[in-house]
């Protein structure tokens, strides 16, 4: 394919970089998009799987019919049969009507299946049959229909090991990888890394009218020697929150350094007295937040002990119920009555010491409190997972695996 027609791709789809691989992959995408194989389009979460789809319809003679995006990750697994392939009246409890799906209604189009790698393996089934033959049958139902669609799959899993666990049927894995398109991580298209930050600044100053943040030649060579192991994605989140946190438009190598996670030492609580310290809470994936959430919680237990400590001390009972800071199990004989949101202690009136009460520093992990702050954006929402996977700030999919990982 020409230079210029990969160009005009670029332009429309809004794809910037002019790394060699993502050339490859855009040619790759043109020079398939008219026949009418399968695509799997592979490469890391973030990386920008999603526009390759939409190019390989539009330069098909597929692009006056209808178009799809499904994300398989994000539908519960009891209603993924219904969802792609429909349903009769009364074959499920609220099955109140004949619903037509995906397969029917794209009829002569394309569906894209983004995270093909989440179906369970009946569905996987069914899909193989409708690739193969163009057949499916509604659930609840015996009658064979027909539809003409065709499927361009994505995925960040490692297929070829899922189907090693028997977690991907082998058949459906060939079938949809008939043409494969692989999209690099941004760690191995290092020059793409300014142009992106650029575009993201411009959108970002354009969208808040503000001044345009730019960097400076240092903090240009920062940007493009770290690793970005949220790729795409998290650029975007990074350049966005500089632009609005920052007063300064000219971006240093030492500004910049406040928001990059030190991915490359491990994610460790200590880069989080980095963040702490200069208060830029830059959080590029959940498990920043956690670790900040983790942080701000032990940070809570010392402030109260030491709000314990010296209401002892001011009380001359402190001599053998000082709270050290860092023991897990210590003895406070104080009676707690209540704590305040700002952590003021009421102790029992003309009584020092009423009872000696136990406290245990509590050793929640990682996964705790992720499962924790999970159920509770689940309540606050009334089990809305779109509107609780806002709210803590991760993808519908995320937390949708998230809530099979600890059955929620
Ligand atoms: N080359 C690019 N130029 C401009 N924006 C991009 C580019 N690549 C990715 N983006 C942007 O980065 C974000 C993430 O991209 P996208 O959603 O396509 O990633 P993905 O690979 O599908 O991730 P996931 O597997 O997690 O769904 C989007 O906002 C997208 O617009």
């Amino acid at each position: 394919m020409a230079k210029q027609s990969i160009q005009q791709i670029k332009q429309r789809f809004e794809i910037i970089g002019t790394s060699p691989e993502l050339d490859r992959a855009i040619d790759i995408a043109l020079q398939v998009a008219p026949t009418d194989l399968s695509v799997l389009i592979t490469g890391e979460s973030g990386v920008g799987k999603e526009n390759f789809p939409q190019i390989v319809h539009q330069f098909s003679k597929r692009k006056h019919g209808p178009y799809f995006a499904i994300n398989c990750g994000s539908i519960p697994e009891g209603t993924i049969d219904s969802e792609l392939f429909g349903h009769e009246k009364g074959s499920f409890t609220g099955a109140t009507g004949t619903r037509k799906g995906y397969f029917e209604v794209a009829d002569g189009g394309t569906l894209f299946l983004d995270e093909v790698g989440e179906l369970p393996l009946s569905t996987q089934v069914r899909l193989l049959r409708v690739l193969e033959s163009g057949e499916f049958i509604k659930v609840g139902s015996s009658k064979v229909e027909k539809s003409d669609v065709r499927v361009v799959a994505a995925t960040n899993l490692d297929l070829v090991n899922a189907v090693e666990k028997g977690k991907f049927r082998e058949d459906l894995y060939f079938r949809l990888n008939t043409v494969p398109i692989r999209i690099p991580p941004l760690r191995n298209r290092r020059d793409d890394i300014p142009l992106l930050f650029r575009k993201f600044a411009a959108d970002c100053a354009e969208k808040y009218m503000m001044p345009q943040i730019n960097l400076s030649e240092d903090a240009i060579e920062l940007l493009k020697s770290y690793r970005w192991p949220g790729n795409v994605r998290q650029l975007k989140n990074i350049t966005e929150q500089i632009s609005i946190i920052e007063k300064e438009r000219i971006i240093t190598s030492e500004i910049l350094q406040n928001y990059l996670p030190d991915h490359e030492v491990g994610m460790l609580p200590v880069s989080l007295s980095k963040i702490h310290e200069s208060e830029h809470k830059s959080f590029a994936n959940e498990r920043e937040i956690l670790y900040q959430v983790l942080f701000d919680m032990k940070k809570d237990i010392s402030d109260l002990k030491q709000v314990v400590n010296s209401i002892l001390e001011d009380s001359g009972t402190h001599s053998s119920t000082i709270i050290p800071s860092d023991h897990t199990r210590v003895a406070v004989p104080v009676k707690y009555e209540h704590f305040t949101d700002n952590f003021a202690i009421s102790k029992t009136e003309g009584h020092d010491i009423q009872e000696a009460t136990e406290y245990e520093e509590s050793s929640l992990s990682i996964s705790e409190v992720e499962k924790d702050m999970i159920a509770k954006a689940l309540e606050r929402h009334n089990g809305k997972r779109k509107l609780a996977a806002k709210d803590l700030g991760i993808s519908e999919r995320t937390l949708y695996r998230k809530i099979k990982e600890y059955d929620l």
